[in-house]
C-alpha cells in the first residue's frame, strides 16, 4: 500500500494487511473528484504540533521548529477505498499571543480536531480540558471527530504523564487517545495511522461544508484563508 503527499511523492505505510484502508496513486487524478477536509491541530506551546504535522506531511521530524506564529497550513492527499481525499492540516500556534487573533479562523468550518500534549508535561495535560472547552466555545458539534495525541513518547524516562491518566480523560470525553513521537522515525507509520483514523471516520460522513464544491473552488477557498491568515496581525 502506498500514500502520497500533495507533492506527489509516495510513501509506503503500515496498515495490517487486514485493514481496509486502501491508499494507493494508481489512479488519474485529474478525472476523480477530491473531498477535502480542515483539520486542526490544537495544544500548549511547545508540545510538538508543528513537528507531528510536518512529520504526517513531510513525512520527517523537523529539527529546529520555530514557535507558530498564527497558524501554519500543511496538507496532504490520500486515497481511501477508491477515493481521494485532501487533509488540509492547521497547524495552530500554542502561545496566547501569537493566536489570540487567529482562534475565530482555527474553528470555522472546521472537520476534526487532534489536541496533542507532551508526555513529558503534565501541565500540557492539564490544558486538555481547556483546549476541549475551547473547542466548544466555538460551537464545534459533537459530531466532529476529536482525538487526544501525547507526544514525545521518545523520552520515555522523563514522562510525567502517566497513559493510564490519559486514558481516563480520553474516556470521560470519548475521545481516541495515542501516545507517539514525531522525533522517532520508528513511529512515522504510528502517526501516519493517527490521520489516516481521522481521514477514514470524515470519510464515513458527509463532508459539511465543502460538499458542494469542486476542487477548484474549494483550493480557491484554502488559498483565501491562507491569505487571511498570513495578513492577519498577530
Ligand atoms: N524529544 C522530542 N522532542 C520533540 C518531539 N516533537 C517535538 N519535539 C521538540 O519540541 C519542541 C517544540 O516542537 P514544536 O513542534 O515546535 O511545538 P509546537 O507545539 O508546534 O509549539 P508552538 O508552535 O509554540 O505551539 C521542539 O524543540 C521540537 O524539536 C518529539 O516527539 N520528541
Amino acid at each position: 500500500m502506498a500514500i502520497i503527499n500533495n507533492h506527489g511523492e509516495e510513501f509506503h505505510t503500515v496498515f495490517s494487511p487486514n485493514d481496509s484502508l486502501e491508499l494507493s496513486c494508481n489512479h488519474d487524478y485529474e478525472q476523480v473528484q477530491t473531498r477535502i477536509f480542515k483539520i486542526i491541530v490544537i495544544g500548549d506551546s511547545n508540545v510538538g504540533k508543528t513537528c507531528l504535522t510536518y512529520r504526517f506531511c513531510g513525512s520527517t521530524f523537523l529539527k529546529n521548529p520555530e514557535a507558530t506564529i498564527g497558524v501554519d497550513f500543511r496538507e496532504r492527499t490520500l486515497e481511501l477505498d477508491g477515493e481521494r481525499i485532501k487533509l488540509q492540516i492547521w497547524d495552530t500556534a500554542g502561545q496566547e499571543r501569537f493566536r489570540k487573533s487567529m482562534v475565530e479562523h482555527y474553528y470555522r468550518s472546521v472537520h476534526a480536531v487532534i489536541f496533542v500534549y507532551d508526555v513529558t508535561s503534565l501541565s500540557s495535560f492539564e490544558s486538555i480540558p481547556d483546549w476541549i472547552e475551547e473547542c466548544s466555545r466555538h460551537s464545534v458539534g459533537p459530531l466532529v471527530p476529536r482525538i487526544i495525541v501525547g507526544n514525545k513518547c521518545d523520552l520515555r524516562d522523563c514522562q510525567e504523564v502517566p497513559m493510564s491518566f490519559a486514558q481516563c480523560l480520553a474516556d470521560r470525553y470519548n475521545f481516541p487517545l495515542f501516545e507517539t513521537s514525531a522525533k522517532d522515525p520508528a513511529e512515522k507509520e504510528h502517526i501516519d495511522a493517527i490521520f489516516l483514523t481521522l481521514a477514514y471516520r470524515l470519510k464515513s460522513h458527509k463532508p459539511l461544508r465543502l460538499k458542494q464544491l469542486n476542487e477548484s473552488s474549494a483550493q480557491h477557498m484554502w488559498d483565501q484563508r491562507k491569505q487571511e491568515a498570513a495578513t492577519c496581525q498577530c
